[in-house]
């Protein structure tokens, strides 16, 4: 069986650091050097100082501690990472095509190509490459034939391993994942390159969790696996509007139907709306595949999982409006969160971006604490929708270190993303400081809503009976 010696990551973002991170822990005797085009993020990983990592995961810090240095290297150097490695994994950014055929719907894999060509201009000595990046199916295809007509003559084989992770528990998920998926071609060379593979996950994880399966059916059980994991948050937030208006408790309904083990109780929690950046980008993925092999039953079958959520942020944004007796101009509302989820300084698709937007339009004053997010970041996203010029997102927008005081004087504050701090804070304190009637528009029903009412707020939450 071939022995990996080195390895080489091409991207070092939220997946291929802690990935190589863990892999090059667990393997001590394997070379391990993400590479990246971006020197500040390399830079960053780069750092003596732990907490000046790029990305926040909880764990993650003790892992690199552990093997930078030692076995696990952050570099620019792309080519010479490439020529001296016997496996390649390919995990930079597949984001949804803005431009061209397929915009908005298709996965956009220039940088995906250009790995490939790069791979195939510097390789010397045969290669493992590995996809680890979020693919459509029978990409493996396309990269083989760039790597084998463009090559030096050497031979590759095509290995999809795509990765599970979650954020928030990125290094969690990595130790003991359920599964991990290898999809090789069914030949003994391929064969050889599965088990190569294997050998390297089964440092940690038991044999009977590394799958292994045919390369299309890997790249397609990933979009698939987001897929059914989306619908169920689309699934729970349609009933929770059912909720809302029938008098029902969408968390009793949740546990009740989460009880029955064919259903199971994970992913049922109702809230403004899913983000990060794989659940919408893949499900479209999934759609504009479909759609190009005709099967438009299909495509819309899945793009209803995405409609469902834009609804939801938008009736999130509604309800508030509507509740502040129909008009936010000029009031203070003031954010709880802006991460698309605890434990993450991530916030690409987050929900609080497009509800900040919509309130926005409403002329209102937004007042934002995260407790990792930076103003940098939420500006940035804000200026990526385009609605409305940079200087003016500045005048709406207002980023505060303190919790304390985002939220004082506000008219309104909503929770948008669930860090656990937000459960502490001292509300009494809160709501002597805010506008009367004090309302809390609670988007992941994380906060004691009767504590809260005794206080004397007046508390929306996702899928309960509610302040009319
Ligand atoms: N973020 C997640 O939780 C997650 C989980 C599972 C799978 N995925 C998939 O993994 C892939 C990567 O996602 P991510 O969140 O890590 O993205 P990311 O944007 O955080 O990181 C990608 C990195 O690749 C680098 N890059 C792009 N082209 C390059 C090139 N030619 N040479 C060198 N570096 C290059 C970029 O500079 C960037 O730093 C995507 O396909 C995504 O769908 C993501
Ligand atoms: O019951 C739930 C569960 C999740 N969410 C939201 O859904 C989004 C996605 O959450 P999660 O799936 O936990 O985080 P991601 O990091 O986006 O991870 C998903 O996307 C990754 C990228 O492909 C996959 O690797 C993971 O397996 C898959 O869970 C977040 O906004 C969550 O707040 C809910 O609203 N309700």
């Amino acid at each position: 069986m071939t022995q990996i010696k080195k390895i080489c990551c091409i991207g070092a973002g939220y997946v291929g650091g802690p990935t190589m991170a863990v892999i090059a822990q667990k393997n001590p005797q394997i070379q391990v050097t993400v590479v990246d085009i971006n020197e500040e993020r390399i830079a960053a990983w780069n750092n003596a100082d732990l907490s000046k990592l790029p990305i926040y995961e909880p764990g993650l810090d003790t892992v690199v501690a552990e093997a930078r240095g030692r076995n696990l290297f952050f570099d620019t150097n792309v080519d010479k990472a490439i020529d001296e490695a016997d496996m390649i994994f390919i995990s930079v950014n597949t984001p949804t095509k803005t431009y061209g055929k397929g915009k908005g719907m298709a996965a956009d894999l220039k940088y995906i190509e250009l790995c490939a060509r790069q791979i195939a201009r510097v390789a010397k000595t045969d290669k493992i490459v590995v996809e680890k990046s979020t693919l459509p199916v029978r990409t493996a295809q396309a990269i083989k034939r760039i790597l084998d007509q463009t090559g030096n003559g050497v031979s590759y084989q095509i290995l999809s391993n795509p990765e599970f992770l979650a954020e928030g528990t990125a290094i969690q998920d990595l130790m003991n994942p359920d599964r991990v998926l290898i999809g090789g071609e069914e030949s003994d060379t391929g064969r050889e390159a599965i088990e190569a593979l294997a050998s390297v996950y089964g440092a940690w994880v038991p044999q009977e969790r590394i799958l292994r399966t045919n390369v299309w059916s890997s790249e397609l059980s990933k979009l698939t696996a987001n897929a059914f994991l989306a619908q169920r948050v689309s699934s729970i937030n349609a009933i929770s509007e059912l909720c809302e208006a029938s008098g029902a408790d969408v968390n009793e309904v949740a546990k009740a139907i989460g009880m029955d083990s064919r259903i199971g109780s994970k992913f049922l929690k109702a809230s403004v709306g899913f983000g990060g950046s794989c659940f919408q980008k893949d499900i479209f993925n999934l759609v504009y595949i479909a759609k190009t092999y005709g099967l438009d039953e299909v495509a819309d079958y899945w793009e209803q999982v995405i409609i469902m959520n834009d609804f939801q942020k938008r009736r999130f944004a509604e309800r508030i409006v509507t509740t502040l007796f129909n008009t936010v101009n000029d009031k203070k509302i003031a954010f709880l969160g802006w991460a698309f989820k605890k434990d993450t300084n991530d916030t690409r698709e987050s929900a609080a971006i497009y509800v900040a937007n919509d309130l926005m339009e409403e002329e209102a004053q937004i007042h934002v604490f995260d407790p990792k997010v930076t103003e940098q970041q939420m500006l940035t996203d804000l200026d990526y929708l385009n609605t409305r010029s940079s200087e003016a997102n500045r005048k709406h927008l207002t980023v505060h270190q303190d919790p304390y005081t985002a939220l004082e004087n506000a008219h309104g504050i909503a929770v948008l993303t669930e860090w656990d701090e937000f459960k502490t804070y001292d509300w009494q304190r809160i709501y002597n400081k805010m506008q009367k009637p004090a309302f809390v528009f609670d988007g992941r029903n994380i906060l004691d809503r009767k504590q809260l009412e005794q206080i004397g707020f007046e508390v929306y939450s996702i899928g309960a009976a509610n302040i009319k």
